[in-house]
């Protein structure tokens, strides 16, 4: 856990309670690959947070590790304060993509059901449960969509119904791998502010592959390239990015602006 020199280090503020997601000194290799060293960080309930980092820089290997579907060589990982094993019922994880046979008929109301069916042992579909269903949807900007097939659906909207499918089996904490091609960033946008929406109650924590999105979307960013650091986005500097990329990387900000250094901003020349 961090301590409070850490945090008054990375400019956090204060927080109460236990973390929803805690790393201390988490180390991971793939046979003797190194991916994760040494990980120590702590996100917190309601906190917005972008995972960023170049191609193999283990990104997908810490959402593994949060899902407890890889286990620390070193270290500890906590969920809600329990063991990954037990707090991965309150996670929901939405993957980069899933293979949906196109022939295979099932709407966007049936994929947002599955969230309910998981936890049931018996499949019986109540009328609560597709009410509740297709809330989710709604909340996610998907109520037109609710009876079209899955498959027809855009990237952008699939990923939106996956979310749909978390919050109806009323996940605390959702994990979004996200998809680099299907999404473009004004639909990543509709999405966030639809998870705004959702209320404090939620922490979400999205891999993102776009900085000038991550830049004005979220407070806090995770960036992993071996090493992990958690820092306030305001303080992502340009040099934090070329040492995290390895080459010349501009956070360009949407009123055209990109952050300096010391996090302040400069217009282009
Ligand atoms: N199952 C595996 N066995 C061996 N090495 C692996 C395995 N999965 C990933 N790696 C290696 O671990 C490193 C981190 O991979 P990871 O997929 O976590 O990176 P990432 O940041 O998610 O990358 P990307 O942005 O390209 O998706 C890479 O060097 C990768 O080759």
């Amino acid at each position: 856990m961090m301590s409070e020199s850490a945090h008054s280090d990375c400019g956090c503020q204060a927080h109460s309670g236990e973390p929803v997601v805690c790393f201390d000194g988490v180390s991971f290799s793939y046979g003797r690959t190194p991916v994760i060293e040494d990980a120590d960080f702590d996100i917190y309930q309601g906190e917005s947070v972008c995972v960023i980092g170049p191609n193999g820089g283990g990104k997908s290997t810490l959402l593994k590790l949060m899902l407890g579907l890889l286990t620390p060589d070193q270290g500890e990982i906590r969920l809600f304060g329990q063991t990954t094993k037990l707090g991965r019922a309150r996670v929901g994880y939405v993957p980069q993509q899933i293979e949906f046979d196109p022939l295979f008929p099932v709407s966007a109301l049936d994929v947002a059901l599955m969230g309910r069916l998981s936890k049931k042992s018996f499949g019986f579909v109540s009328q609560a449960d597709r009410a509740s269903a297709y809330e989710a949807l709604a909340k996610m900007g998907l109520a037109d969509q609710a009876k079209q097939p899955f498959a027809s659906l855009s990237g952008g909207q699939r990923q939106a119904v996956l979310i749909a499918r978390a919050l109806v089996a009323e996940s605390e904490l959702l994990l979004l791998d996200e998809p680099t091609a299907h999404v473009d960033v004004a639909a990543e946008e509709r999405l966030m502010k639809s998870l705004k929406a959702l209320g404090d109650e939620l922490t979400v924590i999205t891999v993102s592959h776009d900085l000038a999105f991550v830049s004005r979307s979220v407070p806090k960013v995770v960036c992993v390239n071996r090493c992990v650091h958690l820092h306030p986005t305001a303080r992502l500097s340009e040099a934090r990015i070329r040492e995290l990329y390895g080459h010349e990387v501009r956070m360009v900000q949407h009123d055209h602006e990109h952050l300096d250094s010391h996090g302040g901003h400069h217009h282009h020349a």
